[in-house]
């Protein structure tokens, strides 16, 4: 059997307590897991205070970009292998791991090994009382270690998004990953290793989060500053484990966003992309579409139309032949997603599609699917429109005007994204200075540019990641000031 192990000082490191990892496609154990206590958090807390004294901290900013690349040369070299552990942890399908999950893994090194190199820091000249001058300029120096704890609906894009530019500003870091999805940030350590990373730089402890890894490396005083993406009550945990030591955090918690179809929209392209945008990943994507609101003269048409491409996908393994719809991740998810759905019925939607489990065959009959479901005629107080499901469902209301359409989008306690449909560019931008979000796509939907600010409003998160803006987080800016 498979065993997933630590990650510490450079050595992979067994802990005896294991936990069973299964494979969300067809509920067979894959794996297991080598549980991290406190005293493997302790020992990776020393070797991650260690390296930063040692060559890491020493080494120059060209040197570490060059490592940089490596990892992400390394990951594209071994791209099969990660590949096969994300699809085996996650059950998605193959396309969809092959083209967004590992190329973005590569990608998060390179973009930030970049950037590091190339940002300046502010500089000032000022006249001083005396007559002269003085010279201000700033230094980034690393935060120190680095907690990141990671959810597994995209684990290895996730992960590296927050590891990539830790490194390139010179910090350490410990990752805890999902306990649904730890291997790709296991085989990142044989990768760390191959490049000549140094020892302690990149370690990885298995586990949970309350009592168990998360809360150990979260509550550490040896722990800098701490990187999250997941739920919004988990923030919370972590943010009340960070305030012992005042420790900065950085969030991307959940959503509840919108979509707006206005009636002049790209009918064709306004369809195609709210069905990426609500079932992709099984609908498993923080960024994803759950209330739909579309003008009333398109209404019906539009209704239909994503009601036929729902119906559409096709729910299979990674390897089912156009396959569009994997998974959910585990049992505990399903059982939550299909309570919403219950939830809905209950509550006199109509459903449109779905609503449901499918019947599939073979192995995959143990897998934990569900259909992809669309509602109307729900109330905006409902819970199913009001809270985060994280499936492959969403609910569609009508709107008459512009006003009403941005009311009702920005109704949440969310403010993660929006997605946007109209060939009116007033509109558009119009729309998106209102909405109350950190991203507000146009005709678009996940359209990455990593140079960008990344990251929520309101209960969706808090500070940014993404280009400069990451650096603003993995470092502490010390102002230098100089009479001239
Ligand atoms: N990107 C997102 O917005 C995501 C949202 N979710 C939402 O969260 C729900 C629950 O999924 P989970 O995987 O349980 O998400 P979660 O937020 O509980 O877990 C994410 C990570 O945090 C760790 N963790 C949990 N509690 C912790 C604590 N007190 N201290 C330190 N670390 C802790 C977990 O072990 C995992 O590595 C999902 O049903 C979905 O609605 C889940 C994953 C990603
Ligand atoms: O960084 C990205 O491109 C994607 C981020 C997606 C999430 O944070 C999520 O689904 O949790």
């Amino acid at each position: 059997m498979k065993q997933f192990l630590n990650f510490i000082n450079g050595e992979f490191v067994a802990t005896g307590k294991t936990f069973e990892n299964r494979n969300p496609a067809t509920n067979q154990v894959i794996g297991l897991v080598h549980e991290a206590g406190q005293a493997e958090v302790d020992a990776a807390v020393a070797a991650a205070r260690a390296a930063l004294k040692g060559e890491w901290g020493r080494m120059s900013v060209v040197r570490r970009a060059e490592l940089l690349h490596a990892v992400a040369d390394e990951i594209n070299r071994r791209f099969d292998d990660f590949l096969e552990a994300e699809i085996a942890d996650t059950g998605k399908p193959r396309s969809l791991a092959s083209h967004v999950d590992i190329p973005r893994g590569a990608a998060n090194f390179k973009i930030f090994a970049d950037i590091v190199k190339n940002v300046p820091t502010e500089s000032f000249q000022m006249a001083t009382p005396d007559g002269g001058t003085a010279l201000s300029y700033a230094l980034r120096t690393p935060l120190g270690v680095v907690g990141v704890i990671c959810p597994w609906n995209l684990p290895l894009l996730l992960m590296t998004w927050k590891v990539g530019p830790a490194l390139a500003c010179g910090n350490t870091v410990i990752v805890k990953p999902s306990e649904e999805t730890p291997a790709t940030a296991t085989l990142l350590g044989e990768v760390m290793n191959a490049v000549g990373v140094p020892k302690g730089v990149y370690q990885v402890l298995h586990g949970f989060g309350p009592g168990s890894a998360g809360e150990f490396i979260t509550r550490h005083p040896g722990i800098n500053g701490i990187t999250f993406t997941g739920e919004t009550r988990t923030g919370e945990a972590i943010m009340a484990a960070a305030a012992k030591g005042v420790r900065p955090v950085s969030f991307e918690l959940g959503g509840k966003n919108a979509g707006i179809v206005f009636a002049d929209a790209d009918f064709e392209k306004a369809v195609a992309g709210i069905t990426r945008s609500a079932f992709e990943n099984c609908g498993q994507v923080c960024l994803g579409t759950e209330r739909v609101y579309v003008q009333r003269p398109i209404f019906e048409k539009f209704v239909a139309a994503l009601k036929e491409k729902a119906e559409g996908l096709k729910i299979g393994g990674p390897d089912t032949p156009g396959v569009g719809i994997g998974p959910l991740i585990s049992a505990e998810h399903k059982k939550k997603v299909l309570g919403y759905y219950e939830r809905a019925r209950a509550e006199g939607a109509t459903i449109v599609t779905g609503g449901g489990e499918p019947q599939l065959d073979g192995e995959l009959a143990h897998g934990h699917f569900v259909q992809p479901t669309i509602w109307t005629g729900l109330p905006e107080t409902s819970a199913v429109i009001r809270e985060e499901i994280f499936g492959p469902c969403c609910h569609i209301a009508p709107f008459d005007t512009e006003e009403e359409a941005i009311a009702l989008a920005n109704d949440t306690d969310y403010g993660l994204a929006t997605t946007v449909w109209t060939s009116n560019l007033e509109t558009a931008h119009r729309v998106a200075a209102r909405i109350d979000v950190g991203l507000c796509w146009i005709n678009s939907w996940f359209l990455r540019d990593l140079r960008t600010a990344f990251g929520g409003a309101k209960a969706s998160g808090i500070g940014r990641e993404g280009g400069v803006h990451s650096l603003e987080f993995y470092t502490e800016l010390r102002n230098v000031m100089v009479k001239l």
